[in-house]
């Protein structure tokens, strides 16, 4: 099992390596840094490598395509790809400190205004707005690590009002979380063919901006711990088992 993890920044990067004794490596490649964490052989072949590839969308996507596109053509293709890092919670359903999964991974801000209001690029009749994640793969991966199912929702701007963040609740009713990459990541990894999940640790509530009230460690050390125990879920999910 072959898992490609995106993180925005290093230090989420680093929090999903110490979820592991297994130490990380440097393993560059053209168009990103990664970082592999070497797994015992009685670990079935599991490969993790990790990339903090930048804050936003766009950044996320490119390098994580770089990625997928290096391994394909080494022949060692990755099996799934996560987006992961720290993230906005709406409130109540995501306190901070809690686990987030997304069951969809949706961007909230990719069309254009109307006089209607609002109009995703798909109603434009483009792409896509939305990638949805193995539902066998998100239920067995939120029973391990508790993690809330829900949408998370890809921003190019983090929503500092609390009118927009009621904005995004009602277009989108089962937002759990928002974050800059998820969808980026998606996008790149559709290209391949490869199945997503992002899991987001909820450093701060969506909404006033007080960036001072960001509760980062409390997150990072939640996304090291989801990570302990995904581990053992990836290594034994067969992604040619997909019923959903
Ligand atoms: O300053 C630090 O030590 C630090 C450590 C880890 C991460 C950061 C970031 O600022 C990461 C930016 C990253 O966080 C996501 N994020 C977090 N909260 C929100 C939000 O309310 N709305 C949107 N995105 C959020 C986002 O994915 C950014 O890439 C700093």
């Amino acid at each position: 099992m072959r898992v490609l993890v995106t993180t925005a920044v290093p230090a989420e990067r680093d929090a999903v390596a110490a979820a592991f004794t297994a130490p990380a490596s440097a393993h560059p490649v053209p168009g990103a840094a990664l970082s592999r964490v070497a797994f015992p052989a009685e670990s079935h072949g599991l490969v993790l490598d990790l990339l903090a590839g930048g804050v936003g969308p766009a950044a996320a996507a490119a390098s994580t395509a770089a990625a997928l596109t290096s391994a394909a053509l080494t022949g060692e293709p990755y099996d799934v790809v996560v987006s992961a890092g720290i993230g906005g919670g709406f409130q109540p359903g995501a306190p901070v400190g809690s686990l987030v999964l997304a069951d969809d991974i949706t961007v909230a801000d990719l069309g254009a205004e109307t006089p209607d209001g609002y109009a995703p690029v798909t109603e434009l009749g483009f792409g896509a707005v939305t990638h949805r994640p193995p539902d066998s793969l998100v239920r067995e991966i939120a029973a391990v690590t508790g993690a809330r199912q829900g949408s998370v929702l890809t921003v190019s701007t983090v929503t500092g009002s609390a009118a927009r963040a009621a904005e995004l609740r009602r277009r989108h009713p089962r937002a759990l979380a928002e974050a800059m990459e998820g969808f980026g990541v998606a996008e790149a990894a559709a290209a391949h063919g490869v199945p997503v999940l992002e899991i987001r640790a909820v450093s701060n509530p969506v909404g006033p901006r007080d960036r001072a009230a960001w509760r980062i460690g409390e997150a990072l050390a939640a996304l090291t711990g989801a990570f302990g125990k995904l581990a053992p879920v990836l290594e034994s999910w067969n992604p040619h088992d997909v019923t959903d």
